[in-house]
């Protein structure tokens, strides 16, 4: 079997948080490029998935950069352009033909964006979709919602106290605990109403928020209508990969993105382990090809440094699933006009 083609979506590595709550003792000017920014620890998170990308494919790319080779796509956001960056700097070390200045041990290699009023295909919550909002009501009035909320009341209300936020529901408090978590990784103390049960409650209601953006309620429709969008991409590029002879096709699709990217795509192929994405984590289709000529698609999610990749089975199918299998198992999933069905 050989392999002929793989896409990569991968979220940002760490950053510093993307605001602050009102009485959190470190503003904007406590993070030296402000906030939602990659920070040197996130640049490193890269370069090493880059690095491991580098080992995993040794026989796949060639040595050297060639451009026919790769597409490395980013939202245009600061930090996942420069993920992007710093991940092709370990994808991609120059050997001495290709360094520019024998004292600069990096090459440019290309990455294209759209502006992020135009993205379509990265950025999840894929907004306006009427429809898709209508089914966002209907799981706020869902039993596990409310009940939820019900349980997390007194909860939610001394987070709204400590932190001057006027309303924390159980949709806002995910940014209290990422702020919270970026500023505890960055070791910076944090306020002593912030102990570690409060932690753990704050990152279980931060999990809860992913599931209610993509899940509980119509998961399948709400896939349609978010992750499906990109599961459609991925699916045309696999099946466009295997009508073409190996030289005709890119080898390498690389998406650099955000959590919520990796959350949609995930909760729409049903392979979600529940968990917010971790920095730079990094889930991979791999197509090949057969001996008997066939294709298959199998999937692999790298979601801990310095641990290989573990496999990923799409529900209904086995770790080397066939391409047309594949295709069947995700069609309901894959929205037909993405336009039409947002209409209500
Ligand atoms: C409104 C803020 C949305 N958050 C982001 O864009 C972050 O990049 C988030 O998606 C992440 O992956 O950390």
């Amino acid at each position: 079997r050989s392999l002929r083609f793989v896409t990569l979506v991968y979220r940002h590595g760490d950053r510093s948080p993307i605001k602050a709550y009102p009485r959190d003792p470190y503003q904007e000017a406590a993070w030296p490029q402000g906030f939602g920014q990659l920070t040197q620890v996130g640049m490193r998170q890269q370069w090493e998935l880059g690095q491991a990308l580098r080992g995993r494919y040794r026989d796949f790319l060639n040595a050297t950069y060639r451009r026919q080779e790769i597409f490395i796509r980013s939202t245009d956001c600061d930090r996942t352009l420069m993920s992007a960056e710093a991940n092709l700097a370990g994808l991609y070390p120059p050997d001495r033909q290709e360094m520019f200045n024998p004292n600069v041990s990096w090459q440019p290699i290309p990455v294209h964006t759209v502006p992020e009023s135009g993205e379509r295909l990265l950025k999840f919550p894929l907004t306006p979709c009427p429809r898709y909002e209508q089914l966002q009501n209907e799981t706020r009035h869902s039993a596990e919602y409310t009940n939820k909320t019900k349980e997390n009341l007194q909860f939610l209300q001394m987070v709204a106290n400590e932190t001057g936020i006027r309303d924390v529901s159980l949709e806002s408090v995910w940014s209290v605990y990422d702020t919270l978590f970026c500023e505890q990784a960055h070791k910076m103390k944090l306020p002593l109403w912030v102990t570690p049960d409060v932690m753990t409650r704050l990152k279980q209601l931060k999990d809860f928020s992913f599931e209610f953006l993509f899940g509980i309620h119509h998961r399948i429709e709400k896939a349609r209508l978010q992750g499906g969008v990109l599961l459609d991409h991925i699916r045309k590029n696999l099946t466009k990969a295997a009508n073409v002879s190996a030289h005709q096709h890119l080898k390498l699709l690389a998406y650099s993105a955000h959590d919520t990217t990796l959350v949609a795509l995930q909760m729409a192929l049903d392979v979600y382990n529940r968990i917010q994405a971790p920095y730079a984590s990094c889930h991979i289709f791999e197509l090949y090809q057969e001996d008997d000529g066939n294709f298959s698609v199998e999937m692999f999610f790298r979601n801990e440094s310095g641990k290989e990749p573990f496999p990923l089975m799409l529900p209904g199918c086995q770790q080397k699933c066939p391409l047309h299998r594949f295709l069947q198992l995700t069609d309901p999933v894959v929205p037909q006009d993405w336009e039409q069905e947002c209409q209500v």
